[in-house]
């Protein structure tokens, strides 16, 4: 399997190359050259196997020969090794035909995890094996930072600088990334939003120059390992309600839209799925682009949702990618409009087949906060904001005798004011980060500032 970038004018490059280059070198984002195919009785047969089973047979075709079959199995047994739950990512039942994906089990209680805890085992094997050393620098709304810490902290061969807006995430994810104290990792609070923070983050890798001096690679959804590692739970769960036999659908609270462009991937490689729902907050550009075909940048507005405040979905390039019959040309111009206009507008082709794959709706702050009051009020289930996103978006689809899935992005505990101020209850930490309050915070601050990161980067590494 090779992978091709989606601007068309970067070398194809195998698994493992992919993995530790992050963005392609044409600054576009890499992805497999064509899709594996899982036929019905394949996607039946991974019924009843456990989660790292199922995810070795749907992972195995994209990555060649990067690591051994015994090799890939044990990377993904030790991977999930630490989740919370012995089904790892469970399917709970929410309503008579409505279930609720919990991807929150991971240490960082994220879904982040499901994709980072997997990633940080291969970049560990791999970088062992040719004995290089990298600098990983990662942009994050809240909740990708946080794993990536957890995932790289302490590793010999690798540096960890993660860039998140200050202010604007969450307590519990702001302390989860300043309070580890291995000294291979570092918390930069930027003077931005996570747009600003993930554009200098490309434009760290568009710098040639700085890219090689620093050995950089990338563990957001940029990095195609990321996206492969979510394709997975599509699967289990979709299996677990009785596909291949049956359809299902799936609700996705989305910002980045890496996850429901896993879900996309599932489908691609020939998962029975119905309808593929992407849930936005009141940062609604992907709900706007597919009501008016027009895909513009608003700015980043502050939500109770903060891990989707997000208005450049990277990932929404992929997605491009194959909508505009994988010419790299046609997207490379999509996105110098992005950059240079503020948007661009979709042709009736490419609006017809994004619809086609596509339904999407958004959710307000209040309908953030009553989505969570009457799931606490209907099922007994306390969810976090963006899930919450999530299941208001779903129950406005029109009834289906489809079963459909919203994925539980996080855990509420990651945050409880918006919890407790929608419920009364103030959800809680689990045990093993119960003093997480109480640990000493390590902050750098920078201006959102290319010259100002790039220094900090470079001389702060080992
Ligand atoms: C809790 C949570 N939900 C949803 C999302 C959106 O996921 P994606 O960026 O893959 O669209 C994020 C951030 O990515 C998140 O952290
Ligand atoms: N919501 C994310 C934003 C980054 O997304 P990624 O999937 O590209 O890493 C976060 O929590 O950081």
């Amino acid at each position: 399997m090779r992978y091709i970038s989606t601007r068309g004018q970067a070398p194809a490059l195998s698994f493992e190359e992919a993995m530790l280059s992050g963005l392609a070198r044409d600054g576009g984002l890499y992805v497999p050259e064509s899709w594996p195919q899982m036929c019905a009785d394949e996607i039946a047969a991974l019924a009843g196997l456990s989660y790292e089973d199922a995810a070795f047979r749907v992972m195995r075709p994209f990555i060649g020969d990067a690591f051994t079959d015994a090799g890939f199995r044990d990377i993904i047994a030790r991977a999930y090794a630490g989740f919370g739950h012995a089904a790892r990512c469970p399917v709970k039942q929410l309503d008579s035909n409505h279930f609720l994906l919990e991807l929150f089990h991971g240490p960082t209680l994220a879904f982040k995890d499901v994709a980072m805890q997997l990633i940080g085992q291969m970049f560990e094997l791999s970088l062992k094996r040719s004995g290089k050393r990298v600098t990983i620098v990662g942009a994050t709304s809240g909740d990708t930072g946080s794993a990536a810490i957890e995932a790289f902290a302490g590793l010999d061969a690798v540096d960890v600088f993660i860039l998140y807006p200050h202010g604007r995430v969450s307590e519990v994810q702001r302390r989860q990334m300043t309070t580890p104290p291995q000294e291979n990792v570092h918390a930069i609070a930027v003077d931005g939003d996570f747009d600003d923070c993930q554009a200098r983050l490309k434009d760290m890798f568009n710098d040639h120059a700085f890219r090689d001096e620093v050995a950089l690679a990338g563990v957001n959804s940029i990095n195609w390992a990321r996206v492969l590692a979510q394709v997975v739970y599509f699967f289990t769960s979709a299996v677990a309600l009785g596909a291949p036999h049956r359809k299902v659908s799936f609700t996705v609270p989305t910002g980045n839209f890496g996850d429901i462009f896993a879900g996309y991937v599932a489908k691609r490689m020939g998962l029975p799925v119905e309808r593929l729902v992407i849930a936005t907050n009141q940062n609604d550009i992907l709900h706007r682009t597919l009501a008016t075909g027009a895909h513009r940048k608003q700015g980043v507005t502050p939500s109770i949702s903060p891990s989707m405040d997000i208005q450049v979905s990277s990932n929404f390039e992929r997605l491009l990618f194959d909508i505009y019959d994988r010419e790299g040309a046609a997207v490379e111009q999509l996105m110098t409009a992005l950059r240079d206009d503020g948007g661009f507008a979709l042709d009736q082709g490419a609006r017809d087949r994004l619809g086609r794959e596509f339904d999407s709706g958004r959710a307000s702050e209040a309908e953030t906060s009553a989505a969570i009051r009457r799931t606490l009020a209907r099922s007994a289930e306390l969810i976090c904001p963006h899930t919450a996103c999530g299941v208001k978006v779903a129950e406005e689809q029109p009834a289906s005798a489809v079963p459909m899935i919203t994925l539980a992005t996080a855990h509420p505990a990651k945050f409880p004011d918006a919890v407790e101020a929608a419920t009364g209850i103030r959800p809680g930490l689990p045990e093993r980060m119960a003093d997480l309050f109480q640990r000493p915070e390590r902050i750098e601050r920078l201006p959102n500032d290319l010259a100002a990161l790039k220094s900090f980067v470079a001389n702060q590494r080992a």
